[in-house]
């Protein structure tokens, strides 16, 4: 049995790692606002991630680094606000846990003190793991993100498949052990082989979420965008859209028009 159909109460780390041993798959969207929100709460999701993709979805810029400490809270506290069972994790922005362990620290206590959320994801492997165990001493629970890392986008010149070369598939489940290592509790995967996924996510005892990588992945994770048809241009191989509000947001924008247009809203009963 699923846990939102045994109580409501807060999903927490230790109970993700319980549903990979009993074999549950985590179900994980982003959100970046107090509807959207409540909405993918109320209708079970275990995890909530505060992705720095809000710097594509939410403001139109074409890469994560855009986005800072201050805007990514703002949208944290508006998904916190909305969220009475799932997991709340919210990404370090670019530039916020890179090799400066002690000011990594005062960016992740400044992200769960303003915030409410209950852990943190950041980008990187060996590079940041002084940053990272830091932090996770701090008492606060750090996500890793592995594969394909959109903030260094700069550094690949590429959002290509990561870890299909021996050399980068290596360093990549080297990453993943260390991180388990030093006590993350979940690992992000995104877009590295099946395969590669799969064989991390058997040597772990921790949870692994993917995106592009394969079903053998503990959970899955997708931007609610994305999933629900809003954007066109994004079109990846591994996305599947439930959904297409594109459509349905442009013919009910279309229908008001024309009501206002034909004097035919507001009628009576919706008049004072
Ligand atoms: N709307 C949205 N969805 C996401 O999943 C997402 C964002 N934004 N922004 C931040 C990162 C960037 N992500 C990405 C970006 C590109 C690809 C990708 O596969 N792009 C091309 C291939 C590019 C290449 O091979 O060089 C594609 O096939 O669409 C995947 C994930 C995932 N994240
Ligand atoms: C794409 C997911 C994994 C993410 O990090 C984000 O939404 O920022
Ligand atoms: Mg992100």
């Amino acid at each position: 049995m699923s846990i939102h159909t045994e109580n409501k109460k807060k999903v927490t780390t230790l109970q993700l790692t319980k549903m990979k041993q009993d074999r549950e798959k985590i179900s994980v969207l982003t959100a970046y606002d107090f509807t959207m929100a409540q909405i993918i709460d109320n209708a079970g999701i275990d995890v909530i991630l505060v992705g720095d993709s809000a710097s594509n979805t939410m403001v139109g810029n074409a890469t994560t680094l855009f986005i800072t400490i201050e805007q990514m809270i703002f949208y944290a506290k508006s998904v916190v606000n909305g969220t009475k069972r799932a997991l709340v994790i919210v990404d370090m922005p670019f530039g916020t846990c890179s090799g400066d362990p002690m000011r990594s620290l005062e960016a992740a206590i400044k992200m769960m003190r303003e915030t409410g959320a209950d852990a943190i994801k950041v980008e990187g492997g060996s590079e940041i793991k002084d940053d990272v165990k830091k932090i996770i001493d701090a008492g606060i629970p750090v996500m890793a993100h592995l594969g394909l890392m959109p903030q260094s986008i700069n550094k690949y010149g590429t959002y290509a498949i990561r870890g299909k070369d021996e050399k980068e598939a290596e360093k990549l489940m080297q990453d993943c052990l260390l991180m388990e290592e030093l006590g993350a509790f979940g690992i992000l995967l995104e877009k590295i082989p099946a395969k590669l996924a799969t064989e991390i996510s058997e040597k772990i005892k921790i949870p692994t979420i993917g995106i592009g990588a394969g079903s053998g992945t503990d959970g899955q994770v997708l931007v609610i965008q994305d999933v629900m048809g809003m954007n066109k241009e994004f079109s990846p191989k591994f996305l599947r859209r439930y959904a297409d509000l594109h459509t349905i947001m442009t013919e009910a924008t279309q229908h008001y028009i024309s009501d206002v247009k034909a004097q035919k809203f507001p009628n009576e009963n919706e008049s004072y």
